[in-house]
């Protein structure tokens, strides 16, 4: 399959106010997109550098209690910091097909709808060298 570039890279995060700041103060980032993913439980923020091609993509929890939730969960047993890795495609449905034949576990078996309306599937990280991986598709 074809990758276009790395689109994002998730972050967990405490508290994502804080965690904005941080990026905002120290790093000069810039928010691009805030919202809350209802039907995921989760608070999101997208924040890019002056020339913009991968963004920070920072996940908190609505519920830190909730451990059905995989951001709360991670948050518990792991703490905050790298979660994942997103790679941008130009047709996510037919790389999921190319990755499941070389023997990908897929997480997602269809897209669904992501962050930023863009449609997104995740790979196993036990498939892929203990990295969890996203696939984007822009639309
Ligand atoms: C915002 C939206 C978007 O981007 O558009 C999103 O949905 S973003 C993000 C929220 N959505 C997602 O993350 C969806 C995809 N993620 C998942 O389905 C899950 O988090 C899994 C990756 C399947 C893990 O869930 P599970 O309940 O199995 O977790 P677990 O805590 O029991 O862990 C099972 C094993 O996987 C490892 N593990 C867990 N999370 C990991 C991660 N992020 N990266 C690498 N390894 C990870 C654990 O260390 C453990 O390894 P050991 O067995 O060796 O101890």
């Amino acid at each position: 399959m074809e990758s276009e570039n790395v689109d994002h890279i998730g972050i967990v995060v405490e508290n994502l106010e804080n965690a904005i700041n941080f990026y905002q103060e120290k790093f000069g980032m810039k928010v691009i997109d805030k919202e809350i993913l209802e039907d995921r439980g989760l608070k999101v923020a997208f924040m890019i550098g002056k020339n913009g091609e991968t963004a920070l993509e920072l996940l908190e929890p609505v519920n830190h209690e909730d451990l059905n939730n995989t951001i709360a969960k991670f948050l518990k047993n792991r703490g905050p910091g790298l979660h994942h890795i997103a790679i941008r495609v130009s047709n996510i449905e037919m790389s999921l097909k190319d990755l499941q034949n070389e023997g990908l576990t897929l997480i997602d078996k269809e897209p669904r709808k992501g962050a930023r309306g863009h449609l997104v599937a995740f790979i196993h990280p036990k498939s892929s060298m203990g990295t969890l991986i996203e696939l984007v598709q822009e639309r």
